[in-house]
């Protein structure tokens, strides 16, 4: 079952197309990895999902507001405080109070591999941890469709297996996933679908393995061109 169906999607600042007729879906329990160079669209795509940004046309057919886990690039984090109490507070922001904030709390700790460093304050976190204390708090609500931008962005080994370990764990108990990343062998052991955009329009969908000829970079190359974006 589709949790996210996205449909002639389009989006334009001023005289730039930046999403131009795009279409996909997300189904229960699949990590769909939207995969484009810079400037491709993939941002302005997500924002529309989530509901910060309005289209000029298509169709967006996603899980209420509440129930979407959105996490973008930039952290949101309160660097004085502890990820416990970053986690509290954000769990009062959704409405979760008592005990049920508080096991909220240690189940997505738990999720993300932070449970040891709960108590020292964000500030004093490395990159990979403040990435996924962000992922945490995306998850206190219970998401059926975790929208993640580039989590994986400058963080070491250590902490993006932690994050891609955490987001298996997380679609094997049916959670959507849509993921954004520039590290193609990433997505391919990832994705379970993967959809190429450039230029706001979808070049190529399907598993890493029908694409991926010899891999994902090598197709992701020859589709999108090897012209530098930025
Ligand atoms: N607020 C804005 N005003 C004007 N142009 C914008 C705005 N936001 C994005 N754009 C332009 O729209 C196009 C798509 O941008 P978008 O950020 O969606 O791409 P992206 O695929 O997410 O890129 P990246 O990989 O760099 O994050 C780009 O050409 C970008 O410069």
């Amino acid at each position: 079952m589709a949790v996210l169906t996205v449909d002639g999607l389009r989006k334009t600042y001023r005289d730039l197309v930046a999403v131009d007729g795009l279409g996909f879906a997300v189904r229960e329990g699949e990590t769909y990895g939207l995969l484009g160079p810079n400037g491709a669209g993939k941002s302005t795509t997500i924002s529309i999902v989530v509901g910060v940004l309005a289209a000029d046309a298509g169709t967006v057919q996603a899980p209420p507001k509440e129930r979407i886990g959105y996490v973008p690039q930039s952290l949101a984090l309160y660097p004085d405080l502890t990820g416990r109490q970053n986690l509290r507070f954000f769990a009062g922001m959704y409405g979760l109070r008592g005990a049920g904030a508080r096991s909220r709390t240690e189940q997505v700790l738990r999720l993300v591999g932070l449970r040891e460093r709960a108590d020292d304050a964000v500030g004093a976190y490395s990159g990979g941890m403040a990435r996924r204390l962000n992922i945490a708090v995306g998850l206190l609500n219970r998401p059926s469709l975790l929208v993640l931008d580039e989590p994986t962005a400058g963080v070491d080994p250590q902490s993006r297996t932690a994050i891609l370990d955490s987001v298996q764990r997380l679609t094997g108990e049916g959670l959507a996933v849509l993921y954004t990343t520039h590290y193609m062998e990433e997505a391919e052991r990832l994705c379970d679908r993967v959809g190429i955009v450039d230029r706001g329009r979808m070049l190529a969908e399907g598993t890493p393995a029908e694409l991926g000829d010899p891999d994902l970079e090598a197709a992701f190359l020859r589709l999108t061109g090897r012209e530098l974006r930025d």
